[in-house]
């Protein structure tokens, strides 16, 4: 089949190289002339474990290629275009900003000729009935519209885009164009749908409810082990103990029950504030009050370290060298949008420490948001003469480093572990006072 990906970003580049994959030709368009210059040269403009390969082998094939918006012609003859845009936090009401959706759209009803069929499927998020009105724009030119969500996670985006836990369609309420819709999408999935793939089909204001559902599920999930953690701070227990022990209840499941500094990123926040502006406008906000302190919880998180790290340096943190190992995230991305560990490395600088951040991948994304904030890309040179270490994106190297040696290189061992991510014991018998979340101070 002939794809269009519109918007080239976390979401829309790992979809066109994994469409390609499949087997169909693919042009991806972006209105970042950076991107698509990265993009044309098989190069990923993120860090994305498996996507520059698999550029790689599929701009190989000539399957894959990208344009800079609007690339009208190319996009004339396309049969199925996915719209994988941004839709960020729009104001301090939380709502989703839905002006690049409305471009998108706005762009392929330029492109796509009159009298042509072509069908156009959201991925981006969207607050739930977005799909309907634009069906009723798309549908007046006869164009169907399928919504199916996205539930890839960054840093595996490429194994989950290829093979997802479950496939949604939301499709029109017209059984013609639902039926169009269906088909087509069915042809682009056809090989996952042929491995078993679940595949749910349903109606629009469904499926955009369900992204928004397991986002602010998964959310919950990790604010109530949060929850936990400032209850076992206020009592001597361990959360790591206590998710371990109702981890094995599979009701509740271990996934998704590592407390630490809390969530971030360019999806968990930004949802479920939207998911709440949106109950909001439909009169039903009390549906998702409790995603308030969801969001709250979260964010005490980010407190509770910095005030753990006022104290680790006896109560004013002015001038002190501290070392904070991870910007992203989390690993395996070097995605900074709403970054726990970015938000705490700026607190403390704001309040005059004298802060080194490194990270193995996110460097270059915190020199555009953060311009000001001291970098250094080696863990060794960022540890040098360090009166407290704070690790806040638990990074395989930094879990992995070894607490005898790195105590040679800081000027006070004293760690705070904001992701509970390595071995309290290990690194107090090394010499370190060792500080995690939820967790007791050493016996
Ligand atoms: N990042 C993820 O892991 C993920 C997973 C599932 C769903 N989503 C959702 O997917 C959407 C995209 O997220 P993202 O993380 O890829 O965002 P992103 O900001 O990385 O990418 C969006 C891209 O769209 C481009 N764009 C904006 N307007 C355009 C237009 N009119 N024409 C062409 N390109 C345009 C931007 O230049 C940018 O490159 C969001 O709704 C997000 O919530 C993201
Ligand atoms: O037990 C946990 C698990 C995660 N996190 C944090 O939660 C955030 C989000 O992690 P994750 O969900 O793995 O990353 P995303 O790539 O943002 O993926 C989420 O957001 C995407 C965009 O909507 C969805 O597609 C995915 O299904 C959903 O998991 C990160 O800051 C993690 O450090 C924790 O603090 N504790």
């Amino acid at each position: 089949m002939r794809i269009s990906v519109i918007g080239c970003g976390y979401l829309g580049a790992v979809h066109a190289a994994c469409m390609a994959e499949l087997g169909h030709e693919v042009i991806g368009v972006d209105v970042d002339p950076a991107k698509i210059e990265y993009l044309r040269r098989g190069e990923a403009p993120f860090f994305e474990p498996g996507l520059p390969e698999l550029l790689e082998s599929a701009m190989a094939t000539g399957r894959l290629r990208f344009e800079e918006a609007p690339a009208l012609e190319e996009l004339a003859d396309v049969n199925v275009h996915f719209i994988a845009v941004g839709t960020p936090q729009k104001d301090d009401t939380g709502a989703a900003d839905l002006t690049y959706v409305t471009s998108a759209v706005a762009l392929l009803l330029e492109a796509i000729p009159e009298g042509s069929h072509p069908v156009v499927v959201g991925k981006s998020t969207v607050p739930v009935g977005t799909a309907e009105a634009l069906a009723e724009i798309l549908e007046a030119r006869g164009i169907t519209l399928v919504w199916n969500p996205e539930f890839l996670r960054e840093g595996f985006a490429v194994q989950d885009t290829l093979s997802p836990d479950r496939i949604v369609y939301g499709v029109s309420n017209d059984p013609e164009h639902a039926q169009r819709g269906r088909a087509a999408l069915d042809e682009v999935y056809a090989s996952l749908l042929a491995s078993g793939i679940p595949q749910i089909v349903t109606t629009y204001p469904t499926a955009e409810l369900v992204k928004v559902a397991a986002n602010s599920f998964l959310a919950t999930k990790i604010s109530f082990i949060n929850a936990m953690a400032e209850l076992c701070e206020a009592t001597g227990g361990d959360v790591a103990d206590l998710a371990e022990a109702i981890g094995h209840d599979d009701r509740i499941g271990k996934k998704f029950l590592r407390a630490g500094v809390g969530f971030g990123g360019g999806c968990l926040p930004k949802d479920i504030r939207a998911f709440m502006a949106r109950a909001e406008e439909l009169g039903v906000a009390d549906a998702v009050a409790f995603l308030n302190e969801v969001d709250a919880i979260n964010l005490r998180r980010r407190d509770r370290v910095v005030d753990l790290a006022t104290k680790a340096l006896d109560g004013d943190v002015t001038g002190r060298r501290i070392t904070v190992l991870g910007a992203a995230f989390k690993p395996n991305s070097d995605d900074v949008r709403d970054s726990p560990a970015l938000d705490v490395a700026r607190r403390l600088a704001d309040m005059g420490a004298a802060v080194t951040v490194t990270d193995p991948e996110a460097l270059p994304t915190v020199r555009r948001v953060a311009p000001g904030l001291p970098l250094e890309p080696d863990t060794q040179v960022a540890l040098e003469g360090a009166d407290l270490v704070v690790l806040l994106t638990e990074w395989r190297e930094y879990v992995d480093l070894d607490p005898a040696s790195v105590r040679t290189l800081v000027a006070r061992p004293v760690l705070i572990d904001g992701r509970n991510a390595i071995d309290p014991a290990h690194w107090r018998e090394a010499g370190w006072t060792y500080t995690g979340l939820g967790r007791p101070a050493a016996p």
